[in-house]
């Protein structure tokens, strides 16, 4: 008998810095596997600092739960077993080229202790590479790519670990409108496999195509969440971003968002504090 896929459930999540509270209180409905969930929101509403959090990469109180299994909190391997994390910038590491920075991403999630050949481990990593077109960058080293070319790096060392839950901060920000597409896809075909899939997206159009699930993060705090269409309305706009835009749907069944200007009323408190 097989598993049934497991739902993560983020519970009642606080992340911050030291003596910086930043994201408090957060909890979602249940975010099913095979399924894509978009965080969205203004800038510096804390939507890196969540991530993060849920990635391991920061303190956190509160739960991150996929299954019976408790992430918050969790060691570096337990938590490398089921998330991958692909940060908005990719460090570049000058000692590195593109293939042994992604098999060093590989060797991070060998938890289990499998000896993988090195042979079978540059076929893997190298099939990625493919997979996200840029096989020809392989020897190519990490300093000399341009920042789309960096991105797709950073999503190849997220995706060779075969990740469970997929964290993608921003992962269209320094792409073209071509990657952007393929890239989506690639995410797509992810969650369409059975992955859980939550990406911080500026681009709420990019969130409407692409995503089940939106989740509106506020000054630290979740506003909205549920259905692209349901969520991301002219009020709501207004109110998070402080713009007046229309939203409009779209020849392929997804909305356009037309940002006709600011809300001037909204200008002076810009940033949380
Ligand atoms: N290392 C840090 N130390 C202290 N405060 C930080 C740190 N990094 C971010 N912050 C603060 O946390 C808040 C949220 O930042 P965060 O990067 O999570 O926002 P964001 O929603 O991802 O923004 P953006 O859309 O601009 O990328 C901001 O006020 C920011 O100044």
């Amino acid at each position: 008998m097989t598993n049934a896929p497991e739902a993560l459930v983020i519970g009642d999540l606080s992340v911050g810095y030291p003596g910086r509270p930043v994201v408090e209180g957060f909890s979602l409905a249940p975010i099913a596997p095979g399924s894509v969930t978009a965080i969205v929101g203004p800038n510096a509403a804390g939507k890196s600092t969540l991530l993060r959090g849920l990635a391991g990469l920061l303190p956190v109180t509160g739960s991150i739960r996929i299954g019976l299994v408790e992430l918050a909190g969790a060691v570096r391997r337990e938590r490398a077993r089921y998330v991958g994390f692909m940060p908005q910038s990719l460090p570049a590491d000058a000692r590195l080229n593109v293939l042994e920075a992604v098999i060093a991403a590989l060797a991070v999630s060998a938890f289990d202790g499998s000896a993988r050949s090195r042979v079978e481990t540059r076929r893997q990593a190298m099939a990625v590479l493919e997979r996200l077109s840029i096989g020809e960058l392989a020897l190519e080293p990490l300093d000399a790519l341009s920042g789309g070319q960096r991105q797709l790096v950073s999503l190849a060392q997220a995706i060779i670990r075969e990740p469970v839950i997929l964290l993608l901060d921003e992962p269209t920000s320094a792409l073209d409108l071509r990657h952007q597409v393929q890239v989506m896809r690639i995410v797509r075909d992810l969650a369409d496999g059975g992955v859980i899939v939550v990406a911080v997206l500026h681009d709420l159009a990019l969130a409407a195509r692409w995503a089940d699930r939106v989740a509106v993060l506020g000054r630290g705090a979740l506003v909205a969440e549920g259905a692209p269409q349901a969520v991301l309305t002219p009020r709501l706009l207004a109110d998070v971003y402080g713009i007046v835009a229309r939203v409009e749907p779209c020849s392929a069944g997804t909305l356009q968002i037309i940002v006709d200007g600011l809300d001037e009323d909204r200008s002076a408190r810009q940033w949380p504090t």
